[in-house]
């Protein structure tokens, strides 16, 4: 699992190990280099002679990037810094300067932000320290002027300002590879924004802990591979964001016994699915069935139970126990003529899964409410129930609050959001995307583990009926515990991503592709359990 800290505790962490002349500075610098030197070596012949810019900021941040350039300068790299700031850290310019280092001062001079341009063309690192968690709103002055200048020259990254294009995510060929200092320069380091402009980098190197932005969407797609470095830190407290490793989900996997039967792993009923949409009702009990479901249960018209069973014929039909619900994929938003009665079966389902049926059910159950089962959320809900909207979906469960937001608001702070709805709410809720966001009761998850050919038609009912097995199989400890449906869904996000990377033949994947891939992704996963 990374666990990520905020900058205000990283902060607090630090205060008594500088107070006690602990050096910090320098153990970061020192790491920063030779992950560097490693990437270099990996990337080119040899490392002496290679060209090395270092981006320089007011604050610490920059100092780690000089004394890191001190360094590679003493190991025979031809190193420039760019000094983007009127006052930059004292120590680490004398390092560098000592080391052979040159410098080009920009803050002084913006005319010589084109021969910046001109050096990072011919270099081959980039070290972005700019600034790092001492940030606060857009990177503004002559840094963000020369990351706009780099941006519009080609480097991948945000330019900031209204030509913004996305980020470019293509392969590393002819440019110089860039390493941020702590967090890409500019990013939002305890809510993922990007307010301004970001270069991207190909790596991350994070001193004492992860910081949030660099998991959360919008920003964690500008960080490439994320390098933690112990600088001795203690952080204490529970992180204010963590993303699940596959080993995580595997240790957690409940695995069969002789003992269990296909009650105590857990029947999954599914209200999916309409005569319009009858896909959606295939896909979520397919997945559901091949996540490991003891049973399936389908609840539906006559017409979609047939579609159903042709595809899947161990799936049930008839009403009985249930452990978790999955409401809504495939049903439209509200009660019609077009509906087939799902809406009144979804809000069976629901009192059911708040315990309030007790013939169907013995005692409250989890339930994943999805597209159509969004609209059924008239009350306070348990947060054993999991909402799973993509952006548009979750402005319209805000709306619904009175809450006016777009689409767009949604994509640039998924944090913010995701968080208001779970408030409002009470549930549990699981905001889909290139990053997946859950939020639940004092717990934040960032998932990143799908390929992007995974956004396609009927992946979300994939994952609806992922997630409705998983929650089955676990189905008393979900409601026992209120952070445990997060934890579930970020498990099943993760699932759902391995099983889309492991079904992509490197090209397009369809829904089914990633369901039908989710045995052998169950079973990869439980090779990385400990041996007992
Ligand atoms: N305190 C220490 O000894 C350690 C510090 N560390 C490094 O120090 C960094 C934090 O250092 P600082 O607290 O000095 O802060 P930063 O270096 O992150 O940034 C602060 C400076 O940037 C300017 N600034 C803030 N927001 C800006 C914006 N949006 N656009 C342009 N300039 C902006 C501020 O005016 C200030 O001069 C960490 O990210 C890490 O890299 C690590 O080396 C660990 C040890
Ligand atoms: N760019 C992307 N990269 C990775 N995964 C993505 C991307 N876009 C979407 N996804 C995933 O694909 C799924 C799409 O679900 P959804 O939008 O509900 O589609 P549908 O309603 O057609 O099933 C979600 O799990 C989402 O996280
Ligand atoms: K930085």
């Amino acid at each position: 699992m990374i666990r990520a800290w905020s900058a205000t505790d990283v902060r607090a962490a630090e205060e008594p190990l500088l107070a006690a002349g602990v050096p910090l500075m320098e153990r970061a610098a020192f790491a920063l280099a030779t992950t560097v030197l490693a990437d270099l070596r990996a990337r080119r012949r040899s490392v002496r002679g290679a060209h090395v810019v270092v981006l320089a900021g007011a604050g610490n941040n920059g100092g780690d990037a000089l004394h890191a350039g001190a360094h590679l300068a003493r190991r025979g790299l031809a190193v420039v810094a760019v000094l983007a700031a009127e006052r930059v850290h004292d120590g680490g310019l004398a390092a560098l300067r000592a080391a052979g280092g040159r410098t080009v001062d920009v803050a002084s001079d913006a005319g010589r932000v084109r021969s910046v341009v001109h050096d990072v063309a011919g270099a081959d690192v980039v070290l972005d320290g700019l600034v790092g968690i001492g940030a606060c709103g857009p990177l503004r002055g002559t840094g963000g002027d020369v990351v706009r200048a780099l941006v519009a020259d080609g480097l991948p990254g945000v330019p900031g300002d209204a030509t913004g294009g996305p980020a470019d995510h293509g392969p590393v060929t002819g440019r110089p590879w860039v390493v941020a200092v702590d967090v890409p320069s500019g990013i939002g380091v305890d809510d993922g924004t990007v307010p301004g402009p970001v270069l991207r980098a190909d790596r991350t190197v994070t001193f004492g802990a992860a910081k949030p932005g660099l998991l959360l969407p919008p920003a964690a797609h500008l960080v490439g591979d994320i390098s933690v470095v112990d600088i001795g830190l203690h952080l204490a407290g529970a992180p204010a964001v963590r993303r699940l490793a596959a080993e995580d989900v595997a240790a957690a996997w409940p695995v069969p016994g002789p003992a269990d039967h296909k009650y105590t792993r857990g029947v999954v009923g599914v209200v999916a699915g309409t005569a319009t949409y009858p896909g959606a009702a295939v896909l979520a009990t397919t997945a559901a069935a091949r996540t490991g479901a003891g049973m399936v249960r389908y609840r539906g018209s006559d017409v979609v139970a047939r579609a159903v069973l042709a595809a899947r014929p161990e799936v049930v039909t008839a009403p009985g126990r249930v452990q978790s619900w999955v409401v809504g994929p495939g049903v439209p938003p509200a009660a019609d003529d077009a509906d087939d009665g799902q809406t009144a079966r979804g809000r069976a389902g629901l009192a059911a899964a708040r315990g309030e049926l007790a013939g169907l059910s013995r005692g409250p159950v989890p339930a994943v409410l999805d597209a159509g089962g969004l609209g059924l959320v008239e009350e306070r809900c348990p947060p054993w129930f999991v909402l799973t909207p993509h952006a548009g979906e979750l402005r319209t469960v805000l709306r619904r609050h009175g809450v006016d937001v777009h689409r767009a608001d949604v994509e640039a702070e998924p944090l913010r959001w995701t968080r208001r709805a779970h408030e409002l709410t009470g549930a549990t809720v699981l905001l889909k995307g290139a990053v997946t966001v859950v939020v639940g009761p004092g717990v934040v998850y960032a998932q990143a583990d799908a390929p992007a050919w995974l956004g396609t038609a009927g992946a979300g009912d994939v994952l609806a009926g992922i997630l409705g097995a998983m929650l089955a199989g676990r189905a008393a400890a979900v409601v026992a515990d209120p952070a445990l449906a997060a934890e579930v869904a970020a498990a099943a996000a993760l699932v759902h991503g391995l099983a889309a990377e492991r079904a992509t033949p490197g090209g397009p994947v369809t829904a089914l592709d990633v369901a039908d891939a989710v045995p052998g992704t169950v079973a990869d996963l439980l090779t990385l359990r400990a041996a007992p």
